[in-house]
Order: C-alpha cells, then structure tokens, then sequence
C-alpha cells in the first residue's frame, strides 16, 4: 500500500470543542410521551412492547423531528424487543412513516375531519393501526383492539373516536381506499397512491420523462433497501470480504460491493470493525470510482473531497488514493461531522480539515489549482436516497431548493477554483432533481471565469452498468440499478 498516514483532523478548529455525545436512541429532553407508562385501565390488555415502541418512534418523528433510524434502535434496547418483534415494529415504524400522506387521507376520510384536527398523539396511534390494517397481515380486530388500547393510554377520552376510525378504515383494503380517494389529476393520483408528495412525484417524472417510470422510481423508495459494504481496496477483496459474510453475494457492478443477506448489525462485522471495509450504497462507490478512475494527464497524487462528511466516499477514495501513493484531503464545515470524517478514515492518506468548502483560495489548506482529482459530494435535498429516511419525502419542502442548489453551486465554482488545468472535477448528488443535478452544474459553469468541460462519466462506469442514459452525466435510479438515485456530472478543468 502507498503513503498512508493516520486520518488527521486539523487542530484548532476541531478540537477545541468537544463531539456532543448523544446516543441513537437517545431523545431530546422532554421528548418521551410520558403517558404511555400510565397503567391500562379497566382491566385492558398492556400495549405489547413492539407496537409501544413503534408508536414512540413515530411520535418522536413528529413532535421531536427525530430520525426514525436513529431513534428506533434505542427504543428497542429500551423495550427489549428483539427477534420477529423488533422486525414487526421496524416494519410498522417505516411503513407509517413512508406512508403518512396516503394513511392522513385515508384517516381524514374516514373520521370525517381533516387529520390536523385530530390530537397528535391519537393522529400517531391511528396511523400505526392504520398501517397494520392496510399493508400488514395483522387481523383488523387485533389491530383496532390494540390501537385503541394504546389510544386509550394516551388520551382516555379518544379511545372511542379511534375505534369509529378504525373500524370504518378496516371496512375496505387499500386498494378500494385508494380507488375511492384517488383524484383524477395523474400526478396527485400517482402521490397517493405511492405515498409521496405531489412535487417530489414532479421531480422524478421530469427527471425521467417519463410519469409512468417514475411510478416504479416511487414504488422503489418504499421498499427497505439492501445493505452494501465497501470492501475497501487494497485492505479487503470484495469476494473474500463476501465469502466471510454468511448469505452475502458480491454487488451487480461495483468492484467493491458486497451485499448482506437481511438481518444482523453490519457494526458487529469484523472487517467493519478494523477498518477494512464500510458501510455504503453501491452507488455511492460508482461515482467515487468515476472520479477515481477519469483520464487525466500529468501528476495524480492531489486529490481532495470538498463535502466529506461523515466519510463514505472519503474512505473508498482514501483506499484507492493510497495504492497510487496519493492523499486526499477531506473537507467538511460540521464540526462533529469532520471528527465522523477522520475516524472513518484513520490508517488512510486522508487530512482532514473541518472548514468551508467554499472557502478555496483563502484557507491556507485549500489553494487554487493545485488538485488533481477533486469530488463535491453536495448537500442536497436527499430525493434519491428516501428508501433510507422514511420521514423524509414528508420533511422536505420545495423551499429548501433555493438555499441548497446557491450552495450547490458555490461549491462547485470552489471546486474548479481547486482544481488545476488538466484536473477533474465530479459534481455527485444523492438527488435526481434536475434544479439540483443538470441545472446545478451549467449554472456554476455559466457563471465560474474558469474553463471547465463536461466530460462523458459513462466510459468510467461499469460496462454491465444498464441505462445509463445518453450522457454525459449519468443519473442512477432505485428501479433501474438497486441504487440510490445518484447523480454524476465529471468536468475538465481547461488548460488555461
Ligand atoms: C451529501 S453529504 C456528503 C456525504 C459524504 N461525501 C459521504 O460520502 O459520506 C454533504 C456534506 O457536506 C457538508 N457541507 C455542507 N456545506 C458545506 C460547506 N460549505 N463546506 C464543506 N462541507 C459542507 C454537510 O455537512 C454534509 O456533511
């Protein structure tokens, strides 16, 4: 292996201040809904452990604005939950989550009145009995009975309002709920029927041309994606990385994907553990490999990630930038996000620094055109990547774009700043928003002095790759390839 050099964080900036330590499972003060300890009355069945954890994951969603990823793993430690209930309560947590617009309408329908005007404790409860009515094999008496007995642990005097609901709601399927409230205007229809607000159903229909295609683009977000390890080059094969792995397959086109069978913690991975190998999306490591692997001419040892936190494509990059004998250096603005940064590439040739990436040229670890390789992994909207954040489609906003995509492209215009005549610069995004992927870029190009060209990203992606479109970008999609929907646009910067 090449130079290698532990992960550094540089000093002052970091490590003046401490990490906040907050565990995953862990909630905002004053965040528990304390009620839900009340004994039951009357001689009611407790609520089972599974279904009070789920319940405790969504509310915090809603009242805390929790990550369910984050949060649920701790109530079930919390719960004991484990085994074939911690997966029903994962399955009924996400599910409610990925599907709380479609369940509103349906609950708004059926309790005759908009769900804002329900209390949100009961809205929570009714949208986990809902979910178990319509999309799992639970018996509708056991999930009235049980939704209304945790209703009743909440709010007493709710209890039979949650039971009219509930019983009108079990009256059809879905299919029959959504043939009655589906609009006869396609793109609201296609958002309730695969539960996504009507703008983000816009987003992928424009980014794919196509309303029907994007019905399977919606469809993929609600299913839970596989998990892909990063066998990390140089440290670990990806075959002999698989073969340790019981029930895990080598991935369809990255050289370094592994697939895991379901279940077990990735964490608990010994290869994992010492560094070996990551956690990432196999369409993560396709565009850190097209920047790895796009011609260039002259010297390949500078290479630098401007958005690294918390590490993923740092640590593909570092492993491949070590067997050249290159180093990286890894740029990202949240303190505690850089500390994630260096840890996940300790025993790598990997600085980092914990700055602005718009801040090339005036930061004195930063100056202009001197690197060889250089990746904005941009803050985005995350549009591609909604089958990992089940909250997320319902969080984001339209709103959001404009602060986003002017970030965007100040990073991208630090980006050929950075980068030296001949260099390679690769724009990615975890969004096929076109704002934020096509627009982005011209408009970054449009407005730098600097002359860069787009270069066709498709030759440094896989052969067996399908679909990659016409270039020369490349859009990846969940549908398409397995992937989350990555976006990849590669620039030359010119000679002059
Ligand atoms: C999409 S994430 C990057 C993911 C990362 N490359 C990986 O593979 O793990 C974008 C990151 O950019 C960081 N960021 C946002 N604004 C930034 C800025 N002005 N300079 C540097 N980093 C920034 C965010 O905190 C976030 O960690």
């Amino acid at each position: 292996m090449g130079a290698r050099s532990p992960g550094r964080v540089r000093g002052a900036r970091l490590l003046t201040r401490p990490i906040p330590r907050r565990g995953p499972g862990q909630r905002p003060a004053g965040g528990r809904d304390d009620r839900l300890n009340r004994p039951p009355r009357g001689g009611r069945p407790a609520i089972d452990p599974a279904r009070e954890a789920a319940y405790e994951a969504v509310a915090a969603v809603h009242r805390d604005d929790a990550y369910a990823n984050l949060v649920l793993p701790g109530l079930l430690r919390e719960t004991g939950v484990t085994g074939r209930d911690a997966a029903f309560a994962t399955e009924l947590t996400y599910g409610s989550l990925r599907q709380t617009g479609t369940l509103d309408a349906i609950i708004a329908a059926a309790a005759d009145r908009a769900v804002e005007r329900i209390d949100p404790p009961v809205r929570d409860a009714l949208r986990i009995g809902a979910y178990q009515l319509l999309h799992m094999r639970v018996g509708a008496h056991a999930a009235v009975a049980t939704t209304v007995d945790l209703v009743r642990s909440l709010v007493p005097g709710a209890a039979g309002f949650a039971n009219a609901v509930l019983r009108r709601v079990a009256e059809s399927d879905r299919a029959a709920w959504l043939e009655r409230l589906a609009p006869a205007d396609p793109v609201a229809r296609a958002a309730l029927v695969h539960a996504h607000p009507a703008w983000v159903v816009n987003a992928f229909a424009d980014a794919l041309g196509s309303l029907d295609e994007a019905e399977l683009a919606l469809d993929a977000d609600n299913l839970p994606p596989p998990v892909h390890l990063c066998a990390r080059p140089g440290l670990i094969g990806r075959d002999d990385l698989a073969a340790s792995l019981r029930g895990a397959t080598a991935g369809r086109y990255s050289p370094f994907a592994v697939v895991l069978a379901g279940g077990g913690d990735p964490a608990a991975i010994p290869a994992i553990r010492d560094g070996r190998a990551h956690v990432q999306d196999e369409g993560s490591q396709l565009v850190a490999e097209v920047l790895a692997q796009a011609a260039i001419t002259g010297p390949d040892e500078r290479w630098l990630d401007l958005c690294a936190g918390p590490g993923g494509k740092a640590g593909l990059l570092g492993a491949l930038a070590a067997q050249r004998g290159a180093h990286l250096t890894a740029v990202e603005v949240t303190h505690h996000r850089a500390a994630l940064v260096a840890k996940a590439t300790d025993g790598l040739p990997v600085y980092t620094i914990n700055a602005d990436g718009r801040d090339v040229g005036k930061d004195p670890d930063l100056p202009e055109g001197v690197f060889d390789r250089v990746l904005v992994d941009a803050p985005c909207t995350g549009l591609g990547a909604l089958r990992r954040r089940p909250e997320a489609r319902w969080r984001r906003q339209p709103s959001d774009l404009p602060p986003l995509t002017k970030l965007q492209r100040e990073l991208l215009q630090a980006a050929f700043r950075a980068v030296r005549p001949g260099g390679v610069v690769a724009y990615v995004t975890c969004s096929p928003h076109q704002a934020e992927t096509e627009v982005s870029v011209t408009e970054a190009a449009r407005r730098s002095s600097i002359e860069v060209d787009l270069v066709d990203a498709r030759p440094y992606l896989p052969p067996s790759l399908p679909e990659t479109g016409t270039g020369p970008t490349v859009q990846l999609w969940p549908h398409r390839h397995g992937t989350d929907a990555m976006f990849i646009a590669l620039l030359r910067r010119g000679p002059g």
